[in-house]
């Protein structure tokens, strides 16, 4: 069987784009325009920003996110001021995410799929470090929030949700907020980059790369992707450094993923016993499985009972770094189910980083 070659994607690193985001000016961001006065004036209001991906789930999304709008408008009236950041492009969201912390917003909600989510996390960094209100003391910090309305939607699964915007509606008016820990990610460049879900490389990685070009096929682009991937792949010797100790060799790894959540791959519980309030992070490594093994396995992995079949392990860890043995700088790494670049990387966990409506 000869494998195509596999077109070798650009790294997704966040780059600066001009914001659509406006200083909680609702009238400018398509809110009601009775409610600016309010805003300007009153600073004790709170304000929370509505970060909308209007293409996600195939454009689901953004419709859904047009008849929540009035329910949104009538549950909030009474607590805060909102404003409704529709993403123009990807990456986005990043910056509307920047602009809205340094601006003083009290939540930043991510209404999308994981990939929103993920930029909206990225957003609460820059350069390294955690992003402040420009004027709003040192107690001052942005809430994170998730409406997920996306494809695959897995972060959400380990808490149980749906795509139910209204049961999400009711969570952030209900307000009840814990400590969620953020996944961080170094390449070689030295840049960070978080995630909050799943971070895995390798077949899964090189698999999501491909699904997200069939995400017009819904849940089945997956099946898509994960069918390109297989096409050419081979197992790999791989280097692992945990929590900072000695380098150690783990031969034919088929995919090796590193979860802050459970859940990856439209549904599959990858990473079973890892917890976002844990401190922690779950790494599962999948070795020396062949096409088949999936064919056998597969409903152990989207079960979560994985962990006790023969070539499949798994650690918690602090950190770990990950190398190839013989570097060929091919080996994709992705999180959140966004393309991240290829080996080397390092993972490491900040503890109870965010507060999250949950
Ligand atoms: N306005 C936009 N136009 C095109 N793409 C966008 C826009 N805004 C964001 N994106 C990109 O869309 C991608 C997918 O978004 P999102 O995760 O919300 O939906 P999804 O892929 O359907 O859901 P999931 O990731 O849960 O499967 C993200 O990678 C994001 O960069």
């Amino acid at each position: 069987m000869v494998a195509p070659a596999t077109p070798r994607p650009t790294p997704s690193r966040i780059l600066p784009r001009a914001s659509h985001y406006s200083h909680f000016q609702p009238a400018a961001v398509g809110l009601a325009s009775d409610r600016a006065a309010a805003t300007v004036s009153s600073r004790r209001r709170r304000n929370f920003v509505f970060v909308v991906n209007p293409s996600g789930a195939n454009g689901r999304t953004g419709k859904q996110w047009k008849q929540l709008l009035p329910h949104l408008r009538t549950r909030f009236a009474d607590q805060c001021d909102i404003c409704e950041c529709l993403t123009s492009a990807p990456f986005d969201a990043i910056d509307i995410t920047r602009e809205a912390i340094k601006d003083g917003a009290d939540a930043v909600i991510a209404v999308g799929g994981d990939g929103t989510l993920h930029e909206v996390v990225n957003g609460l960094f820059c350069k390294g470090s955690p992003v402040h209100a420009l004027d709003r003391g040192p107690d001052h910090s942005t809430a994170l929030g998730l409406i997920p309305l996306g494809t695959g939607s897995d972060f959400a699964r380990t808490f149980g949700w749906t795509n139910d915007p209204h049961e999400a509606m009711d969570r952030i008016v209900r307000g009840v907020k814990s400590k969620l820990d953020i996944g961080m990610m170094e390449g070689p460049d030295g840049n960070r980059h978080y995630f909050v879900n799943v971070a895995d490389i390798h077949l899964s990685a090189k698999a999501g790369y491909f699904s997200s070009m069939y995400k017009r096929f819904g849940n089945l682009c997956y099946v898509f992707g994960a069918l390109r991937a297989f096409w050419g792949h081979s197992n790999q010797d791989l280097r692992i450094k945990v929590n900072g100790g000695e380098w150690r060799t783990i031969p034919k790894v088929t995919a090796l993923c590193i979860g802050n959540a459970k859940y990856f791959g439209g549904g599959m519980k990858i990473t079973p016993t890892a917890d976002p309030f844990g401190g922690d992070l779950e790494v599962v490594i999948l070795q020396d499985f062949k096409w088949y093994d999936f064919l056998l396995k597969l409903h152990r992995l989207y079960g979560g009972t994985h962990l006790s079949v023969t070539g499949v392990s798994s650690i918690r860890v602090q950190s770990i770094e990950v190398a190839e043995k013989e570097v060929r700088a091919d080996i994709f790494v992705q999180s959140d189910g966004e393309h991240f670049g290829f080996l080397p990387t390092k993972f490491s966990v900040l503890p109870g980083a965010v507060d999250f409506f949950c």
